[in-house]
């Protein structure tokens, strides 16, 4: 594949990972971020030295914090910034947006207030027409900066567009697979967020293996039960994009959501387990929009409800898990 010019639009761990990762393998890339400081501070240092240790930057990338000329000069774009940050990130992109630019995202989240899944934001704020697709799937930062072999889907409703984003980004240790299950993909990368919450607060009560376990199954069972509303088939939630990510962030502690769930579960309040975080945990936001969605269409999701409670409305961790433990009496639940 020759080299392509690339923005990565966020400039924290993950789309500083992924920048590095591209330009390593050779492609020009612009790595943009909304905050001056931080901007100056990687140019002085040429890598990330708060979350990506030892990642020196190589000389195929550069960070800017202009956003205007960055979109202008570009026709393959990559959001990396939270989920709270997408759409206004979109409207700021638009006015210098050409027609044919690809619009990538690595987000994994739900619109705060809305709910709506990355893909229909895009729709919604730049037309049906643009080329789109999700990257994602089970992908640490640390791990991607570091060159450790790493599977992700490429999801686009459009195969042709999803292929030619693979193909684009694919290397030895990249491994990208294009796959036409858009919502799927974007619904399992934000609900394992709040599943990793949950399965750190069962570690964090001291509950073992079993329990881990147990968490991890039925959690995706509750996915697919999402999936429905979306018209999504079971199938689409089996691979690296639905359980691939669920099963990375429930048992390692990389995953800042199980770790902000096991500072619970230790008993911590959740404004110090977020502040001793420091970065972004987005399945405190989905568990809320996961939460109106139940509401909203009468489901039966205890797991995600239970950590909504947890988060939200102070029930503590251990009489969340027994009620959990009573309602397993009643009957194994079942993907159809
Ligand atoms: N870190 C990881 O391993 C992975 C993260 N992700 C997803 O990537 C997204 C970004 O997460 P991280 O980079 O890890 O978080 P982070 O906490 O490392 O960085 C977040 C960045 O977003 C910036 N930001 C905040 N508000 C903004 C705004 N209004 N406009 C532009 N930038 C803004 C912050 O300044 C910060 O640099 C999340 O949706 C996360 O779920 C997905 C896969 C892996
Ligand atoms: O999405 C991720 C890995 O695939 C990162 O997970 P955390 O946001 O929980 O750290």
């Amino acid at each position: 594949m020759s080299p392509k010019k690339i923005a990565v639009l966020g400039a924290g761990s993950w789309g500083t990972a992924m920048a590095v990762m591209m330009a390593r393998a050779g492609h020009h890339i612009t790595l943009w971020g909304h905050n001056p400081s931080h901007i100056k501070q990687l140019k002085i240092d040429n890598s990330n030295v708060e979350f990506l240790p030892g990642t020196d930057f190589p000389s195929t990338l550069s960070v800017t914090d202009q956003l205007e000329e960055t979109v202008e000069e570009h026709d393959f774009l990559m959001l990396a910034v939270p989920s709270h940050a997408f759409r206004q990130t979109l409207l700021k992109c638009k006015p210098q947006l050409k027609k044919d630019t690809i619009v990538s995202w690595i987000t994994k989240g739900f619109e705060t207030g809305t709910g709506l899944l990355a893909h229909e934001i895009v729709i919604e704020t730049l037309g049906k027409d643009t080329k789109l697709a999700l990257i994602s799937g089970p992908s640490f930062a640390l791990e991607v900066a570091d060159n450790l072999p790493t599977a992700v889907v490429v999801a686009s409703t459009d195969i042709e567009v999803a292929t030619e984003v693979a193909d684009i980004i694919r290397n030895a240790n990249f491994l990208t697979f294009p796959t036409k299950h858009l919502a799927s993909a974007e619904i399992g990368g934000a609900m394992k967020n709040i599943l990793a919450i949950a399965a750190g607060i069962s570690d964090g009560l001291g509950y073992g293996a079993n329990a881990r376990a147990a968490l991890i199954t039925l959690g995706l069972t509750e996915m697919v039960q999402l999936g429905h509303v979306y018209n999504c088939s079971e199938s689409s939630f089996l691979g690296l994009a639905g359980v691939g990510d669920l099963v990375l962030t429930c048992t390692d502690n990389q995953s800042r959501n199980r770790r902000l769930g096991l500072q619970l579960g230790q008993g911590k309040k959740i404004d110090d387990a977020k502040q001793t975080i420091g970065q972004e945990v987005e399945g405190i936001h989905a568990a809320r929009e996961v939460h109106a969605i139940c509401e909203k269409w009468s489901l039966d999701m205890p797991i995600c409800i239970q950590t909504y409670r947890i988060l939200y409305e102070g029930l503590a961790p251990d009489v969340a898990v027994r009620y959990l433990l009573s309602r397993a009496q009643l009957a194994e639940p079942q993907l159809d």
